[in-house]
């Protein structure tokens, strides 16, 4: 599915009014409708129940004017709290301000201190609060009278359903503008906007339903949208279809990197993931010292040797045994656990230009790049990267904060600067392409929140590109299956959920996509 921007939301509206000839006010008759049969699907009987609308002076308030005259019509109690003054709503959204003057719908103009008595006893008494107070016009911060009806809307304590998004959440970025409206649900029209999914404006927007209104298909996919949000559907029709006389051959061989003195569950836990997801053969590099360590910790992987350094880390002169490994193998991981010794550090910048195999990148190997991420462009495969915003922050010069702030822009950028499919984890992970095609991840929970998930998403990513799956399949693949095994982990309580949960998980993960 995709996801459109503001930007691009009022392009479509525009193309569908002044191109095809629809009239605002049927988009918007179409929008209020969407949201009333919602509240009825939701409320079961509207007749006799207590609305109170709250709408801006733009057309999100139209919308809100569309739903009380519906309401109305269907014997609900409804009341209208107007941020403003009549006078000042024009356009289509004034054509159904008219209509519900004319049917004496009650309508309060918010503008004394009376008027918040009033909005603080009928919250009190209703069933429902309408968020129409401002859509994808939004704009800056949240301020003023509009942050006192947001408090109240949200003190309220009641069902509270948002017109196309949640007041006060960027419409873009999912940023929380100063305050928001917390719904429950929120009824998007003709897309979803991409704040309705990246954290926190996706705390904000509850439950989430997109309602058709009219818009010719043509007209959306005409604008080319980048955003997507990636979704089971998706992912099924990409896995790759195991012949039932598959043999281990079949199935892809990788290599992973990883470990050093003291983490040798990191290079653990990204081959076993590698296992569970699929792999066919699957061979476990690691400074010598640990070899056994990890031998005895994984029985079906295979490990191997690199040279070390006297600390415990792989040395220089593992690059040209790294890239011997590669040579032999579909995919190589490197990077978990490896450490940030200096001839570690050398050693990666070495080896991601010798190897000739599709690479993931990872941890600490992602911390050799900082300013160093030029060299991306010289790896023979398109390579991918899985940043969390810390590490995110020190390959771009940012802080994690900044990352956060606007995860989709700083992913897109960097997949296109550097030539790489960039990972950028977090809550509802991102997938961001060169070409400017970006992804938000609709599944795991915050219980993944621990050491070790990183690791695994890394073994999945590589697993799927093993067994035949281009990097960009298998990147969108990977992020889906490695939060939807988290959310099967989940079930058992999140609290104490560890990463090899997680990684037990992936098989059922799978099987679910495939069978469900
Ligand atoms: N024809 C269309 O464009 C359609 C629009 N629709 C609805 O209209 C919305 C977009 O309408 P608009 O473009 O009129 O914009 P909005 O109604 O979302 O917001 C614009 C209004 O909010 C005010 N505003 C903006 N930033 C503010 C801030 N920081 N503090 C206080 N007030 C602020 C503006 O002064 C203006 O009155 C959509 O979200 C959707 O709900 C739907 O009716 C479908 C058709
Ligand atoms: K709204």
């Amino acid at each position: 599915m995709k996801a459109a921007t503001a930007a691009e939301m009022r392009e479509i509206d525009r193309i569908a009014i002044s191109d095809y000839g629809i009239p605002g006010t049927v988009l918007m008759e179409n929008a209020g409708v969407a949201v009333v049969r919602h509240l009825e699907s939701i409320m079961e009987v509207l007749s006799e129940r207590k609305f109170c609308i709250f709408a801006g002076k733009g057309n999100n308030g139209g919308d809100g004017y569309v739903i009380a005259r519906h309401l109305v019509n269907q014997g609900a109690k409804v009341k209208v709290f107007l941020l403003g003054e009549k006078a000042s709503v024009s356009g289509d959204a004034r054509i159904n301000l008219d209509i519900i003057d004319k049917m004496n719908i009650d309508i309060i103009e918010i503008a004394s201190e009376r008027d918040w008595d009033k909005v603080r006893v009928a919250a009190t008494f209703a069933d429902c609060l309408v968020d129409a107070l401002v859509g994808t016009g939004f704009r800056g911060e949240v301020v003023g009278d509009m942050a006192r009806v947001i408090d109240s809307i949200n003190a309220a304590g009641k069902l509270v359903v948002a017109v196309d998004i949640p007041s006060g959440v960027e419409a873009d970025t999912g940023r929380i503008c100063g305050k928001a409206v917390r719904a429950a649900q929120t009824v998007t029209f003709c897309l979803p906007k991409p704040g309705l999914f990246l954290y926190p404006g996706a705390e904000f927007a509850g439950e989430l339903m997109v309602a058709d209104i009219g818009i010719p298909t043509a007209v959306v996919t005409r604008q080319q949208i980048k955003q997507n949000i990636l979704m089971a559907g998706a992912i099924r029709t990409i896995l790759p279809q195991r012949s039932p006389d598959a043999h281990k051959g079949i199935n892809g061989r990788l290599a992973v990197v990883a470990g050093s003195r003291g983490l040798s569950g990191a290079a653990a836990m990204t081959a076993e993931a590698a296992l569970r997801a699929g792999a066919g053969l699957i061979t476990l590099a690691t400074p010598a010292s640990i070899q056994n360590v990890v031998a005895v910790k994984l029985t079906e992987v295979m490990t191997t040797a690199l040279s070390e350094t006297a600390t415990g880390g792989m040395s220089q002169d593992a690059v040209a045994e790294i890239a011997a490994l590669a040579a032999k193998n579909d995919v190589l991981a490197i990077g978990p656990g490896i450490g940030r010794h200096e001839a570690t550090v050398a050693a990666v910048r070495a080896a991601i230009t010798t190897v000739e195999c599709p690479l993931v990148i990872d941890a600490d190997a992602l911390y050799a790049l900082a300013g160093y991420t030029d060299l991306l462009t010289e790896c023979t495969a398109l390579p991918v990267l899985t940043p969390h915003p810390g590490e995110m922050g020190l390959l771009t010069g940012l802080s994690a904060q900044e990352v956060n702030s606007d995860r989709v822009t700083i992913a897109r950028q960097a997949a296109g600067e550097w030539g790489s499919i960039v990972i950028l984890k977090g809550a509802h992970t991102i997938v961001a392409f060169p070409d400017g095609e970006v992804y938000i991840n609709t599944t795991g929970n915050v219980g993944m929140a621990t050491g070790g998930t990183g690791d695994a998403l890394t073994g999945i990513i590589a697993a799927m590109i093993a067994q035949g799956m281009s990097s960009h399949d298998a990147a969108l693949a990977g992020v889906y299956i490695h939060g939807l095994a988290g959310d099967i982990a989940a079930q058992a309580g999140m609290v104490g959920m560890a990463a090899t949960d997680l990684i037990k998980a992936v098989p059922a993960a799978l099987y679910g996509i495939k069978n469900c």
